[in-house]
């Protein structure tokens, strides 16, 4: 690839990954990924987390087409997980003297999955390395979202890599900064990014975002997606409004069925939404789409109704999957609804109850049991839960 630089001698590492299929073995990524490493050539040189296993010769090539026979000082550990530290120990191997940087609770990692590290500076908040006109800060992260998450600022440029904070889905493909490419298409990439991997570390993400506003920022480089340089705004305000539960006036239905009498019902409380003047309507069949895009819904809308069929008197399967990624990422603030079907003694919508119980969402209306297909009164029951929805919404907006 052609050199790209974020400043005179910073250079930008970065390889798409269009191969696989689900990122951390559990979320699509139809349009890849990228895994951005940093160097920073100085008097002394520094790289800035590495990259993903599979790129380690192209990755050792780059290195050296930039610095030729001259060592690396430092490797800088933002965060340990192997889609960054993969290429840790061919570093190590290549530039035996390297010098790991990292906090506290990097090393035990580091040891875990690789070897015992030997050369390492600990650093912590406001520690400073001085590379020669460049000069590095750290600020720690914790959870944002391992726990020895850590960013590095750099005085000089007034760059921060911030790990996977600003991180997004989707390959850079030949646009790497934010002003070289339509953001329409990442929009989707880094919000399904955040609530898929950070998500559940709301509350450690608007500490950071806290801790990191008194910096003079002039561009945030991650360790995926594009380098946002222009706009910071863009992804600064949209990370402040997701990972504080601002949630907007909609609703994510989302069911499970094998014979389609859960799905009629589900279809009914959406019409009566819709009737109501709710415009946000997500409807999702939880066998077809992947709870990834549901989740992501869900961070955006503050309805959420499920509905499911008696299943071995338990809840559907697919529903069960996604009611138990809900109660991980534990989002907040939802109004709820819950409904489903059976035909012998039940099990779905006593499920659903306990689901209820535990994600402690106010439920708006008492939950709606039917037994096959969909009666008269079932149906008046079900518009009534969808109006009681619309109701809190509306009061709301
Ligand atoms: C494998 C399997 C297990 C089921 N387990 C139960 C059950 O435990 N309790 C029950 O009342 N119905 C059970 N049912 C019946 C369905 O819940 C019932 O027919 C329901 O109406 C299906 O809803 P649907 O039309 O949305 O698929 C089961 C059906 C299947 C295929």
């Amino acid at each position: 690839m052609q050199q790209v630089n974020l400043s005179e001698d910073i250079y930008f590492l970065g390889f798409n990954d269009r191969r696989t299929h689900l990122f951390e073995n559990i979320w699509p990524i139809p349009h890849g990924i990228s895994y951005n490493s940093y160097l920073i050539v100085d008097e002394k040189i520094a790289l800035v987390d590495t990259v993903e296993r599979s790129f380690i010769d192209e990755y050792l090539d780059e290195i050296e087409g930039i610095i030729g026979d001259r060592a690396i000082d430092y490797l800088i550990i933002n965060h340990m997980e192997p889609d960054h530290s993969g290429a840790l120990k061919s570093i190590i191997q290549k530039y035996p003297d390297i010098k790991l940087v990292g906090n506290k609770k990097t090393f035990g990692f580091v040891e875990s999955f690789y070897l015992t590290p030997k050369n390492v500076v600990e650093v912590y908040d406001d520690y400073r390395i001085d590379l020669g006109k460049h000069k590095l800060q750290f600020q720690m992260i914790p959870m944002v979202h391992w726990p020895e998450t850590m960013v590095t600022y750099e005085e000089t440029s007034k760059i921060v890599f911030s790990g996977d904070a600003f991180g997004s889905y989707g390959t850079l493909d030949g646009g790497i900064f934010d002003d070289e490419i339509n953001l329409d298409f990442y929009e989707v990439e880094v919000m399904r990014y955040f609530t898929n991997i950070v998500g559940k570390y709301c509350p450690h993400t608007q500490r950071a975002i806290k801790k990191l506003a008194p910096l003079d920022i002039k561009m945030i480089a991650a360790t995926h997606g594009p380098i946002w340089r222009s706009d910071l705004d863009w992804v600064l305000t949209r990370y402040n409004k997701w990972s504080s539960y601002d949630l907007d006036c909609g609703v994510v239905i989302v069911y499970g069925s094998m014979y389609g009498n859960t799905q009629r019902m589900a279809e009914v409380i959406a019409r009566q939404l819709a009737v109501r003047g709710i415009k946000n309507i997500r409807v999702y069949d939880a066998s077809k789409t992947h709870s990834s895009y549901i989740i992501n819904d869900i961070f955006k809308y503050k309805g959420f109704i499920v509905g499911s069929p008696a299943y071995n008197n338990s809840l559907f399967p697919n529903v069960e999957i996604l009611l138990s990624t809900i109660e991980h990422m534990a989002p907040k603030d939802h109004y709820l609804g819950v409904f489903g079907n059976y035909s012998w003694n039940g099990g779905g919508v006593k499920n659903l109850k306990l689901f209820a119980e535990k994600i402690k969402w106010e439920m708006v209306y008492d939950p709606i049991e039917e037994m096959g297909a969909l009666k008269t009164d079932k149906k008046a029951e079900l518009v009534k839960l969808a109006n009681a929805m619309a109701d809190k919404l509306l009061v709301e907006n």
